[in-house]
């Protein structure tokens, strides 16, 4: 952790794709603990932004440091192993697995990854794969999927494939994770469900960045708001501040207001 409080600090970080300039000196920073909204209109750069945390983002130019390390440019893999996992807005997995077998996927971690490591103490690989099942099914229960865990992903629901996006972050046992559009596409029954299981999260400990254009959610959740606007940070505070802010609502109607 830092001596500011911030799990994550990212400073002027610009980013082109062709002719096009995503990310044009955005910085920002995360205090632990929180649950802190980012949002701005269509292409501010918030995704990217999170693509660029992650690792999967070759060429941009900026700092980024998590709990203290230097992780700009760090490939995903180390990203999510230094305890900061994102999220994608399409669940990610193979469709022909079961639920169970995707979350089995996505331990921290495992022995038996390497060859001879799981020749070398296969009582250990037994011991942390029987660990994982689980935790797979400890966190398929708390996201109340536990009577699909036998259903092919293919066969869930949008909502349902939000909640095993949301189960595989936390099977890899996170400090921090970027939560990209958790809600798009979801069934409104289903809503309530993952804003409890988010806000449960968030109280467990772990710091939640969260890019959403549903702002119910925002202002139910969030403890922060950092606002995006054309690559660049715009402004930050508490829901009804940044809501209140002129120039958010200017960037967010795309007129100026009198
Ligand atoms: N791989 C890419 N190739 C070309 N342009 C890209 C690429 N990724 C992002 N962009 C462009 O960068 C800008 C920022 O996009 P980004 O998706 O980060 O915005 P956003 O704030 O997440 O938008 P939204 O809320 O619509 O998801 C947009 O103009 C987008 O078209």
């Amino acid at each position: 952790m830092t001596t500011t409080g911030s799990l994550l600090e990212v400073n002027d970080i610009r980013a082109s794709f062709g002719g096009v300039r995503a990310l044009d000196g955005a910085s920002f920073s995360v205090e632990a603990g929180t649950i802190t909204g980012l949002i701005g209109p269509n292409g501010a750069g918030k995704t990217t932004i999170f693509n660029c945390i992650s690792g999967l983002v070759d060429g941009f130019s900026g700092a980024v440091r998590f709990d203290g390390a230097d992780i700009a440019r760090a490939r995903p893999e180390v990203v999510s192993r230094s305890g900061l996992v994102r999220s994608f807005q399409l669940a990610r997995g193979c469709p022909l697995m079961t639920v169970f077998e995707h979350l089995m996927l996505y331990g921290p971690r495992q022995v038996g990854e390497g060859v001879f490591r799981a020749l070398a103490s296969p009582g250990a690989v037994r011991r942390q794969e029987e660990e994982l099942r689980e935790r797979s099914y400890v966190v398929a229960k708390r996201l109340r999927l536990d009577h699909v865990l036998d259903n092919l992903v293919t066969a869930l629901s949008g909502g349902q494939k939000k909640l095993l996006e949301i189960g595989r972050v936390l099977l890899a046992e996170p400090k921090m994770v970027l939560l990209d559009e958790p809600m798009a596409g979801v069934n409104p029954t289903l809503v309530g469900e993952i804003a409890e299981q988010l806000a449960s999260i968030g109280e467990s400990g772990v710091t939640i960045l969260l890019i959403e254009h549903e702002m119910e959610l925002i202002e139910r959740l969030c403890d922060d708001v950092i606002v995006m606007a054309e690559g660049k940070f715009l402004t930050r505070g508490a829901f009804d501040e940044v809501t209140a802010d002129r120039r958010v609502q200017e960037c967010y109607l795309g007129v100026q207001l009198q």
